[in-house]
């Protein structure tokens, strides 16, 4: 059936559903109230039954109790009343043997005598007429035996019974036990059975005078079911309630006690009539042979159809072998319960309306209270309609502008990348894949960095998305990569969309691929910053790139170099050979001028023939000669620009940073000025800035141009300058210390030469030629005589990098023939600073070679004590500026007594330099230092002069 919905039919059946809803539920209410009225009726009337029943059993065993203790009691008493009655009997025998003995003896011989008594003793019977007095000898004979006479003058003395029992010897014994007689067990046939024996108990006394055993026995079975039959006759008077009665069954079947049917007694039950009343029997004993019970039977009375039902407790009385049965009618409970019932049951009855008013009552306010309730409800779903009908509009108009959100997604020109909370892409429009390459089956589910281009740090990703956890979006440049793997810039924005509750959905990333754009900035800026004709950067640029260049060399204490260059006479090669040529010309330039410098340098065309070569990261002015000069031999080969051949000459002026000026304009304006100084000096040259630069450049050179020469001119020489021992005050070495006498010129110290030496790589061959001449001098000494002294020669930096320096060492040793030990190569702190491991190397081949190392300058350098540990030295040359004062100057002195002590703990022997006083030498002598070399000893003087002081000392 198909329900009409409509606002009407929606209430009506609203109504009936809730009243069908609420009278079956009242109905229910209403059959539950019943339902557990009656199974509340039921449990009482079951608990009193239980109850009755309960108190019917209790009766039952109470009366069975008594019962039995009553027979316990009279079989109990059956042994001792058996006992007292054949004593009574034999008491009686002895009496009359007594009297007859007392009365006759004498007056008759003793063997009438013994007959008179025998004979007064045989007819005495008793015990319904079974019992009878006996008399035996007490050789066992017998003298009486009234029932068997022909026993009698026998012995009986081994008859026994069938357990083997000697009877007669029993019997004697127990008429000897005591004065009074006393009692034997025997087993013996009775009256009735000749077949089987059963027990039976005797008294017997001794009849003294004749030394006669004179008794009476009985059996004890006999004397049992007289006892039993009594107890019978007890229980059959046992009344107990209305019909409470004892039946008693033998264990054999056989009906004992039946009060309602005497006639039955006697017989075994299977010989009743009536089947019932044999299985009710047949029932009791299976019972009492199982342990007794409670047993309920009906039972009809004989002749009549009332049946009544009873109940029975069944007990086994083991001693008689006999079944007890307590029975009770159970009528006796019924009109009990039958009361309890009816009384409860009008308890239900009594409730039973109120509980029907109840029921009716909840139906009809269920049904009022239905009938409101729908009615509010309905009012509640009108509004929740009208509500829904709102919604439904408003899902309309969202399903439009989702629509039209589509409609934008699917046709943005902007890429749209949509991802969950973990950053899954979930959807991604056509303008990404027109951007990116990748459709949207390819990026699905990936992680939007598939598109990383490895162009930005990690640190770039961390803080973009901690600005979008902070700020909910990010937008910025990013560089990206497409699917074919070119790498491209976007203009990104990232948004988070989160949930009512404040939970993150979504990202939205939305981008522009800012190729195009970048490429046109490209160009704007390659216009704004390049010279359009060379491709190098224009003046403004190299302003920039100059500023950068002196913050950095400020930061790193170095130098910028500005070289200006202009090109002597091009405009009349221009005017003559045309603009074409003159711009080819300019272009070739800029790829020679390209190619000399260094990455973080920079080319420049300031205009016209004007170039700027800035050098950066200079550590000194002079460095930028070299730049300078390949710029004249760069220029210096001929130009090919078609049919010409053309020869071009810069003028080049080079001005520094910070020594000229602290900024790019000045600096360029300097460069220019030394430019045009340049020219005016005939062109193809360089000039600096400032006079005095130009002096100390031009000096330089000179030294430079002189040093390439001076080992070929042999303007080398070496002088000597002795070290002394403080101990002995005696020469024990010396310091070869190099000067340099030009042909033309006065003499040159090391301190001028060396470093320019060192810069150049001069020092490798000089220090060389220094190695050599040293050596051979030494060997000259030892050949005069002198003393073994040891030979200090100086070694620079640029000479410990030589790969072949120890062979170099060895070479020269071997050379002048002297032991490795009697050479010390001096290396200044500079050297245990230098990572290069081509120095460690070099250091660790002397010592294997066996030459000595010595610290030169230590404490004035930055080395730390931790580096005198990783170099074996020898000798530690304490600085001549601590020296210097050390008779002023109490911290030179600890300072020098901690060099000294330290230099012991490493077993370094300690050369004070600069010694120039007794006063000093003093000090050093009482602070323990082990050489000294000074002025005060002797200047560096020439070998000759070195020979004639140590002939003096050997003479002295
Ligand atoms: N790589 C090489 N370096 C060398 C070589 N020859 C010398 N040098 C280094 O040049 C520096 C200057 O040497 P020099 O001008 O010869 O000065 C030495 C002494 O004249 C000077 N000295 C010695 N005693 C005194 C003194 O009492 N007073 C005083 N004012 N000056 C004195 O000390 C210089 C020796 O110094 P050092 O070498 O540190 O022992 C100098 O640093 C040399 O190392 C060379 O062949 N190769």
């Amino acid at each position: 059936m198909k329900l009409e919905l409509t606002d009407r039919n929606l209430q009506r059946y609203h109504l009936t559903g809730t009243l069908v809803v609420v009278v079956v539920l009242a109905l229910a209410l209403a059959g539950s109230l019943l339902w557990i009225g009656l199974t509340e009726y039921r449990q009482i009337t079951q608990r009193f039954e239980q109850a009755q029943q309960k108190r019917l059993h209790d009766r039952l065993q109470s009366e069975m109790d008594a019962a039995v203790g009553y027979l316990d009691f009279l079989q109990a008493r059956t042994g001792m009343v058996l006992r007292k009655a054949l004593q009574e009997k034999t008491a009686m025998a002895f009496q009359i043997a007594t009297a007859i003995h007392q009365h006759e003896h004498g007056r008759h011989p003793e063997a009438e005598v013994k007959r008179l008594i025998l004979e007064a003793l045989r007819p005495q019977r008793f015990f319904d007429d079974r019992g009878y007095f006996f008399v035996r000898d007490l050789q066992g004979n017998g003298l009486l035996q009234p029932l068997n006479p022909e026993l009698e003058n026998t012995s009986l003395w081994d008859n026994h019974d069938d357990k083997g029992h000697f009877i007669t010897r029993g019997l004697i014994a127990a008429a000897r036990s005591s004065e009074a007689g006393g009692f034997s067990s025997y087993r013996w046939y009775p009256p009735d059975n000749r077949l089987e024996m059963s027990d039976k108990l005797a008294y017997v006394r001794l009849f003294a005078p004749y030394g006669w055993a004179m008794g009476t026995g009985d059996y004890l079975d006999l004397w049992h079911a007289a006892r039993l039959k009594e107890g019978i006759e007890r229980l059959r008077a046992w009344k107990f309630g209305d019909t409470g009665r004892f039946e008693v069954l033998g264990l054999d079947g056989q009906i004992l006690l039946q009060p309602p049917s005497p006639g039955d007694e006697g017989k075994n039950y299977r010989q009743l009539a009536s089947p019932e009343e044999q299985d009710i029997q047949r029932r009791m004993l299976a019972l009492a042979n199982e342990g007794g019970g409670l047993m309920e039977y009906a039972w009809r009375r004989q002749g009549s159809d009332i049946v009544d039902t009873r109940s029975a407790l069944v007990q086994r009385f083991a001693s008689w072998n006999i079944v007890l049965v307590a029975t009770l009618s159970s009528r006796e409970i019924q009109a009990t319960i039958d009361a309890e019932k009816a009384s409860a049951w009008a308890s239900l009855s009594s409730r039973l309306p109120y509980a029907g008013l109840v029921a009716v009552l909840a139906i009809l306010g269920a049904i009022l209270a239905s009938a409101l309730f729908s009615r509010w409800m309905i009012g509640l779903l009108q509004g929740y309609k009208r509500d829904l009908d709102a919604h439904a509009l408003a899902l309309e108009q969202k399903a439009g502008e989702l629509h039209l959100a589509g409609h934008v997604f699917e046709s943005s020109n902007e890429g749209i990348l949509i991802t969950d909370a973990e950053r899954r892409i979930l959807a991604v429009n056509p303008a990404f894949t027109a951007i990116s390459g990748y459709r949207a089956e390819e990026v699905v589910g990936k992680q939007p960095d598939l598109l990383a281009s490895g162009k930005h740090e990690p640190d770039f990703y961390r803080s973009m998305w901690q600005t979008i956890r902070e700020t909910g979006s990010w937008s910025g440049e990013i560089w990206n990569q497409r699917r074919d793997g070119s790498v491209f810039p976007e203009l990104l924005q990232i948004t988070t969309v989160r949930s009512a509750g404040g939970e993150v959905l979504h990202y939205v990333g939305t981008f522009l691929d800012l190729t195009e754009r970048k490429e046109a900035e490209d160009r704007i800026r390659q216009l704004a910053e390049f010279d359009p004709l060379t491709g190098l950067p224009n003046r403004s640029l190299l302003r920039d790139r100059m500023a950068q260049a002196m913050a950095r060399a400020e930061r790193e204490n170095r130098r910028v170099a500005a070289l200006v260059l202009d090109l002597d006479r091009f405009k009349t090669i221009n005017d003559s050979l045309g603009h074409a040529i003159g711009d080819q010309l300019l272009q070739g330039v800029a790829a020679r001028l390209r190619q000399l410098v260094r990455h973080s340098d920079t080319v420049s065309r300031m205009g016209g023939d004007e170039f700027v070569v800035a050098l950066t990261g200079l550590e000194h002015p002079a460095q930028a000669l070299p730049s300078a000069r390949k710029i004249l031999e760069a220029l210096a080969a001929p130009f090919q620009l078609g049919e010409h051949e053309l020869l071009i000459t810069p003028s080049i002026g080079i001005a520094l940073y910070p020594d000229n000026a602290g900024d790019p304009e000045t600096l360029l304006k300097h460069a220019e000025a030394a430019m045009y100084h340049a020219k005016n000096q005939g062109r193809n040259t360089f000039q600096f800035f400032t006079p005095e630069f130009n002096h100390w450049v031009t000096e330089r050179l000179r030294i430079e141009n002189g040093l390439r020469h001076a080992l070929a001119r042999n303007e080398m020489r070496l002088h000597f300058q002795p070290q002394v021992s403080l101990a002995t005050r005696r020469i024990v070495g010396c310091e070869a210390l190099l000067r340099w006498q030009p042909t033309e010129g006065e003499l040159v110290m090391p301190d001028r030469f060396i470093p320019v030496a060192e810069e150049t790589g001069l020092i490798v061959p000089i220090g060389h030629w220094v190695l050599e001449q040293a050596c051979r001098q030494l060997a000259r000494w030892d050949a005069e005589g002198g003393a073994p002294i040891r030979m200090a020669v100086n070694v620079a930096v640029p000479q410990l990098r030589q790969p072949d320096f120890v062979d170099s060492v060895r070479q020269a040793l071997q050379q002048a023939g002297l032991a490795p030990g009697r050479l010390e190569i001096e290396v200044t702190e500079s050297v245990l600073l230098d990572k290069d491991e081509r120095i460690s190397r070099t250091l660790e081949g002397l010592l294997a070679l066996g030459t000595k190392l010595s610290l030169d300058d230590f404490g004035t350098g930055y080395a730390s004590l931790s580096y005198l540990r990783n170099f074996r030295f020898d000798v530690l040359k304490i600085d001549r500026s601590f020296v210097s004062e050390l008779h002023r100057n109490e911290a030179d002195i600890k300072l020098i007594r901690a060099i000294i002590s330290i230099a012991r703990d490493l077993s370094l022997q300690t050369v004070a330099e600069g010694v120039e006083s007794e006063a000093q030498l003093e000090i050093l002598q009482e602070l323990g230092c082990n050489l000294g070399q000074g002025y005060h000893f002797s200047r560096p003087v020439p070998a000759d002069q070195l020979g004639e002081l140590m002939r003096g000392e050997r003479e002295a």
